[in-house]
């Protein structure tokens, strides 16, 4: 069986080389030319930890190849996943331009029976509609399937994610297509939830929407427990002890970002709208999440006494660590925020690069953590990447100016820090 998969981002290349992996035959399907003729050479365009080992591990297996024809790639497959991008509109709806085109160049040049599996995330009525631009792109009338099957990898553990789901949803009314997709999955070791395609679509939308409203709440009281001298980090692990609330997504931090948690709580809200129902918690979970970074900037800038005119390093500027993705990443406001209130701003992180046209005479990124940290008077930790974690911080020491920390991720040890001589300040946690 040839498995297409059209789109070839973070979901697009992961799922391809999963299936890869498990034995079947893929083609990945990108109209930019440039990301096809790079994974044809076995290089991937973007960074996630083992994709690029395995990926060069199938392009030389030869079951992987990379096309930007759309005609020839239809034809030859007979099973087709969508993992194109589903990015935000200016009103905060999911825009679905290239889930339209996808669909209508499948209509336009399949000549035999297609499974079409939708893993973009879509709004709810999204695979009905599908079925109708697919027909209306069709000359003749040849039978096909769509299946909602969303997808839960996070980037940084994308493979491991894949190859380890904690459940495959299929939301589907064909049994045909439900024994199909269950024959590609059958080597993943998950259990199956059979449901509904507009089910399918919800669960998506609200497992996400769960989870940063669990990282806003604890955000939240990050500021009460900041107030009460009590450590945020101490309650979350006493919370999560109990199995009802569990320990994941309850790090209180700057706020999360990413390609996914703000465009489909956004997109949520708008769905809700536009049936009649309100979401007002996830307002709330926005609210919380857009000035969590300023507020505590704000708590920050008491303890050095200003930022204007202050030398600042920032470490970590990706979203999330063992990640180079930049999307709606925290750092990204707090550099604007710094660089407006007149400090100079030198940035570190091991994968992620600043857009060329956000530098100038105040703001840099230097490749050594050394260099970042020279004569600066504070450092804020934007993502938690284990170089950090890791670093040898009596070493580091010398090399500021004056010795602030401000943990926007809460990963250093405090009383350690403090011990060293650092003036060490998290989110929701200080140890003077
Ligand atoms: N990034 C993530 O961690 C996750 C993303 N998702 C969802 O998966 C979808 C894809 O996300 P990413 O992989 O991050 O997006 P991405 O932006 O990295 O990649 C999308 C790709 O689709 C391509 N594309 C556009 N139109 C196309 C067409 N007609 N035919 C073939 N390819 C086309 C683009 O050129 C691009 O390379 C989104 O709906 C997202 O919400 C779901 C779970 C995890
Ligand atoms: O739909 C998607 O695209 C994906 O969105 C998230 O994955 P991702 O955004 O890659 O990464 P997460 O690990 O969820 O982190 C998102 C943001 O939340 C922040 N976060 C996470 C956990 C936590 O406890 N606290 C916290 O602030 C992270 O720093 C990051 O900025 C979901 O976790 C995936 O299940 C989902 O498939």
């Amino acid at each position: 069986m040839n498995i297409l998969i059209m789109g070839t981002g973070y979901v697009g290349v992961t799922t391809g080389l999963v299936f890869t992996e498990l034995g079947w035959n893929v083609i990945g399907l990108d109209p930019d030319h440039n990301k096809t003729a790079s994974l044809s050479q076995g290089e991937l365009t973007f960074y996630e930890p083992g994709l690029d080992t395995l990926l060069r591990k199938h392009i030389e297996s030869g079951r992987i190849r990379f096309t930007s024809d759309p005609e020839i790639a239809v034809r030859e497959s007979n099973v087709i996943f969508l993992c194109v991008g589903t990015p935000s509109d200016k009103d905060g709806s999911a825009d679905l331009r290239f889930i339209r085109q996808a669909s209508e160049s499948i209509g336009q040049f399949m000549q035999d029976y297609k499974l079409i599996a939708v893993k973009s995330t879509v709004p709810i009525g999204t695979n009905k509609q599908l079925n109708q631009w697919i027909t209306d792109a069709q000359t003749l009338p040849i039978p096909f399937d769509v299946v909602s099957n969303p997808e839960f990898l996070r980037e940084g553990s994308a493979l491991n994610d894949a190859f380890h789901p904690d459940r495959i949803i299929i939301g589907c009314d064909s049994d045909q297509a439900i024994d199909l997709m269950k024959t590609l999955y059958e080597k993943i070791r998950a259990p199956f939830f059979v449901t509904k395609p507009k089910t399918a679509e919800m669960i998506k939308y609200a497992s996400n929407a769960f989870l940063a409203t669990k990282i806003s709440y604890v955000n939240e009281l990050s500021r009460l427990c900041e107030n009460i001298e009590v450590n945020i980090s101490d309650v979350a692990e006493g919370m999560g002890m109990d199995h009802r609330i569990g320990q994941h997504f309850l790090r209180a931090g700057i706020g999360y970002g990413g390609s996914c948690f703000p465009k489909d709580i956004k997109a949520m809200l708008y769905m809700a709208k536009q049936y009649g129902a309100e979401l007002s918690i996830l307002d709330k979970v926005i609210q919380v999440n857009q000035t969590q970074y300023s507020h505590f900037l704000k708590v920050w800038e008491q303890k050095l006494g200003t930022f204007r005119n202050k030398k600042i390093a920032i470490l970590g500027i990706s979203f999330k660590p063992d990640t180079d993705d930049l999307r709606e990443a925290p750092s990204i406001s707090i550099i604007q925020h710094l660089l407006q209130i007149g400090a100079t701003v030198r940035v570190h992180d091991p994968a992620a690069k600043l857009p060329s046209d956000l530098l100038s005479d105040r703001l840099e990124q230097v490749d050594r953590l050394e260099e970042t940290l020279e004569q600066c008077d504070a450092l804020i930790l934007c993502s938690e990447w284990e170089q950090y974690k890791k670093a040898d911080w009596v070493q580091l020491k010398a090399y500021m100016n004056q010795h602030f920390v401000f943990d926007g991720r809460n990963v250093l040890d405090g009383n350690h820090m403090t011990k060293l001589g650092f003036h060490y300040y998290g989110i929701g946690r200080h140890y003077h």
